[in-house]
């Protein structure tokens, strides 16, 4: 077993062809170790979910190297996926089952023990305050119950790796909390956690590394304070609009007017 979790070295996905060809990611590095939360942030469109889906085994890299805990993602993806665990970007459907039942199940896909399943879904519904809906069936619950379930289906039966794609979407503030605490615990469980958020301000708290696509390139790469300390700016959203912002078209205002501006207009 090595602390490396996860090794992806000059991974490059283009889509298309010719002029209207798009360049998803473009030779990217990234080391993810086990116990480490690695935050990938990036404007729409930056290559974050193309390279969770290479990092999977989903999508074919053109070029290089995908190694998840020692073994060739890219030669063997069955096997990589079944070292990691996903929340993708879209819920999968749970249509028939309960939040209890759909995350117990993915427990037992992923090989635990039915007693095991059922504690382990019990302990997720509880530790993100789930349980008024814990029974309920899925086509019931609201968005942010069905994306906390699908990560509780993500953190089951962690993989060595936890791929998260905006696991905080639809998520009130207070879940929101809840839930980053359990990435926190897992990972200190030892996993290594890979996540796409845009939630800037809540993940410079959490995240141990952050990684900042732009145009499928790694422009900046550390932990957030390093980055904080690198970039003028007093946190990792304006280190992130100085890197990636881009001008906004001319005539148009860079901020929203504030309230009292909008009112005095
Ligand atoms: N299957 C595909 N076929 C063609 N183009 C694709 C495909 N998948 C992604 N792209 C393009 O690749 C680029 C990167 O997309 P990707 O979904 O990886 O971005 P993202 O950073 O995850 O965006 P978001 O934050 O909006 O989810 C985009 O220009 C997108 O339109």
């Amino acid at each position: 077993m090595t602390n490396d979790v996860l090794v992806v070295t000059g991974l490059s996905k283009r889509f298309g062809s010719g002029p209207g060809a798009v360049q998803a990611n473009d030779a990217v590095d990234l080391t993810v170790h086990a116990g480490q939360v690695v935050c990938l942030l990036g404007h729409n469109g930056a290559g974050k979910s193309t390279l969770v889906n290479q990092v999977v085994g989903l999508t074919l890299p053109d070029a290089g190297t995908v190694v998840l805990d020692g073994v060739d993602a890219v030669a063997d993806p069955a096997r990589a996926r079944a070292l990691a665990s996903v929340q993708a970007q879209a819920n999968v459907p749970i249509t028939g089952l309960t939040p209890r039942t759909a995350i117990a199940l993915v427990g037992r896909i992923r090989g635990l023990r039915k007693a095991d399943a059922l504690r382990r879904a019990d302990e997720l519904l509880t530790a993100l305050d789930l349980q008024p809906w814990a029974d309920r069936s899925a086509e019931k619950v609201s968005g942010g119950v069905a994306r906390l379930t699908a990560f509780a289906m993500a953190a089951v039966a962690p993989g060595r790796l936890v791929v998260l794609d905006e696991p905080t979407n639809d998520v009130d503030p207070v879940r929101r909390r809840l839930l980053w605490a359990e990435i926190r615990r897992i990972a200190d469980a030892s996993a290594g956690i890979l996540l796409v958020t845009h939630n800037i301000h809540e993940a410079e708290h959490v995240v141990d590394d952050v990684v900042l696509l732009d145009a499928g390139r790694v422009v900046a790469h550390g932990t957030p304070a390093a980055l904080v300390a690198a970039h003028p700016g007093d946190t990792l959203e304006d280190v992130y609009i100085r890197l990636v912002g881009h001008e906004p078209p001319p005539g148009q205002a860079a901020t929203v007017p504030s309230s009292t501006a909008r009112a005095a207009a």
